[in-house]
């Protein structure tokens, strides 16, 4: 059997969950340091022109740290942290020019950019809570700042700031509850075979690995098995490609039913299908998969006003005698899915187990 190449697709969009993609979110972050930190320098000269020497000494300041974030978020693992570090004091920083006895009008506009960049880089959930708060204080401030509100001219611009602040926080966290949804569902679709509605063969291997790394933790071992339906083809050639459908969608759900719910099953690809059996000794395991084997040639399946029967050779591997790494795993239970199909299929073989049924024959030798 041939490991996949491709890359982890499922795997890859998991990532993305929260907010944007992490590097997504990486580089914008760095491109809001970079860019926050260039404007301060600026801001920093014209300070200092002006006078305001402290004032502009505080600014470059803040724009050596902003250099410094720049440079240090290409690796660090801190990022969510840096994202906090960074947005508090920004939104803190739009609050204090709010402020100022002869803030400008224009200095509110500010209170706008917040939910646009806590949703950008800490997604729905945190970006929500992180910018409300700030929101609210913003929009007190500007209160405050109108002053006479009897006036219909302060109030237009009071109202104005209101709905404008509270349809932005609206709309950006719908895209984002949207996005999210969206993203999910194509996670499931690149995670989920779609005939059978069993994990793909990629999501399977991720799944295997993250099982070995566990079990590497826990010391608790688990068998690897691969099954693939005997003569499949002739069904496809007697009775259709549908019929032949019917019986994968058919096998699928009935090794779901039969297996427990920290076992994971998942379509390899084919007519072929991966079993992930944990917490089971050699035999345990074969005894499990012989009740599958079982149960798949005894079924007689319908189909229109046909009469399907099939049966199913299974290989297995057990984890950690026939080997420790998915790969090894994979070779050696198919190894012995060969022998079991050599043997005159509808069979069970385990390495070193050496176990068979099925036809009444005997498998001996399989595995290594
Ligand atoms: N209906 C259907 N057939 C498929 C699908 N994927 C693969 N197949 C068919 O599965 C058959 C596999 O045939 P073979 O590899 O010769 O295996 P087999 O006939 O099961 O024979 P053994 O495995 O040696 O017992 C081929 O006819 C494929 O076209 C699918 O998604 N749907």
């Amino acid at each position: 059997m041939k490991l996949p190449q491709h890359t982890d697709l499922g795997a890859t969009l998991e990532q993305s969950r929260s907010g944007l993609r992490q590097g997504h979110r990486r580089s914008l972050t760095r491109l809001l340091f970079l860019v926050t930190g260039s404007a301060l320098v600026v801001f920093a000269c014209l300070q200092i022109l002006n006078g305001f020497l402290w004032i502009g000494v505080g600014e470059l300041t803040a724009s050596a740290l902003l250099f410094y974030g720049f440079w240090r978020l290409e690796r660090t693992r801190r990022l969510q942290q840096w994202i906090y570090g960074y947005l508090i004091p920004l939104f803190s920083f739009f609050l204090v020019i709010m402020l100022l006895p002869d803030a400008s009008v224009s200095a509110f506009v500010w209170v706008l950019m917040m939910p646009v960049l806590a949703y950008l880089l800490l997604g729905k959930r945190e970006g929500m809570m992180l910018s409300l708060p700030f929101m609210l204080a913003g929009g007190v401030v500007y209160w405050i700042h109108l002053g006479n509100l009897a006036s219909p001219h302060a109030l237009i611009d009071l109202l104005n700031m209101v709905l404008c602040g509270a349809l932005m926080l609206v709309f950006i966290h719908m895209y984002e509850v949207r996005r999210e949804a969206a993203e999910q569902r194509l996670v499931d679709l690149a995670q989920t075979d779609a005939l059978t509605g069993l994990a793909n063969r990629s999501s399977f291997q991720s799944t295997l690995s993250r099982t070995i790394a566990e079990c590497e933790r826990s010391g608790s071992g688990f068998a690897l098995a691969i099954m693939d339906i005997d003569h499949f083809k002739q069904v496809n050639d007697t009775l259709g490609h549908d019929a032949g459908d019917h019986v994968l969608g058919h096998i699928g759900a009935c090794l779901t039913e039969r297996l427990r719910s920290t076992d994971s099953v998942g379509r390899l690809g084919g007519e072929e299908f991966g079993l992930i059996l944990r917490d089971v000794k050699p035999a345990d395991a074969y005894e499990l998969i012989e009740e599958l084997r079982l149960c798949i040639a005894s079924n007689e399946l319908t189909y229109g006003d046909r009469t399907i029967r099939v049966t199913a050779s299974f290989g297995i591997a057990q984890w950690p005698e026939n080997g420790r790494d998915a790969e090894t795993l994979f070779r050696v239970a198919d190894h012995c899915l060969l022998g079991g199909k050599r043997a005159g299929r509808n069979q069970v073989a385990g390495a070193g187990v050496n176990l068979s049924a099925g036809q009444g024959d005997l498998l001996a030798g399989t595995g290594t």
